[in-house]
């Protein structure tokens, strides 16, 4: 039998992944005891990235060449658009946060240049390169999730263990392995050289994913703050 894609992928990004779980901000949310104000960083430029990310899943299903793969996009575009971002939504209103304040974040610096390198490979490629972009997200979140979950008082965890359920639960784990099951399939009969640049895609993005920690971690936003520009 041939090896999955992905087992040759989670190779190259496992030491980028295992690196999550070092990262401040992980360990933080994980013990129970990261600032709430990164926190909410997170949250808010999280729910504009999850907006550019939505994006993505609609160009999946419009690139998509037959109607099973139309319809995977579909549902976790649909399944963004409400099962996760509900998340952020209900820990918006514990902020006084409303819907519509959320939805009018300025991104940041490193969710810019997340969402646009995620929109530029997919747009310049066909549905390959569009699951590949989103690969990273989906399942690299429910990695985090699922481990959390078997820290001790995570999923208890009176503010953080909301975070830790929804991302190691069966639904958003049947999301992550509907995006592991779509680019096996799709990379099944691809010549190497395309492989390498979709495994480049996927590195990428994992260190995106690290980068995003990072922002959150330091409450980043850009270099010099748009309230000192005139
Ligand atoms: C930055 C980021 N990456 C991934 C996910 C999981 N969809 C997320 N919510 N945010």
């Amino acid at each position: 039998m041939q090896p999955l894609f992905t087992d040759r992928l989670w190779k190259k990004v496992e030491p980028i992944w295992k690196s999550y779980l070092e990262h401040p901000f992980v360990k933080g949310l994980g013990e129970g005891w990261l600032d709430k104000e990164k926190f909410k960083h997170w949250m808010k430029q999280d729910y504009v990235y999850l907006i550019e990310y939505s994006r993505l899943f609609a160009l999946g299903s419009a690139k998509a060449n037959d109607l099973t793969t139309m319809t995977t996009f579909a549902n976790l575009l649909h399944s963004t658009l409400h099962m996760e971002m509900d998340l952020h939504r209900n820990y918006a209103s514990k902020f006084s946060i409303t819907a519509q304040e959320l939805e009018e974040t300025e991104a940041a610096a490193t969710t810019t240049a997340y969402t646009s390198y995620m929109l530029n490979v997919s747009q310049r490629g066909g549905v390959e390169n569009t699951i590949a972009a989103v690969l990273a997200c989906a399942w690299s979140y429910n990695y985090i999730g699922k481990i959390l979950a078997t820290w001790p008082n995570a999923l208890e965890h009176e503010f953080y263990g909301s975070w830790v359920q929804m991302y190691s639960s069966d639904e958003f784990t049947a999301l992550a392995n509907d995006c592991i099951d779509l680019i096996n399939a799709i990379a099944k009969d691809k010549p190497e050289h395309e492989l390498a640049l979709l495994e480049d895609i996927v590195v990428k993005t994992s260190y995106f994913e690290y980068m995003f920690w990072d922002m959150a971690e330091n409450q980043a936003m850009w270099p010099i703050p748009s309230t000192a520009l005139v």
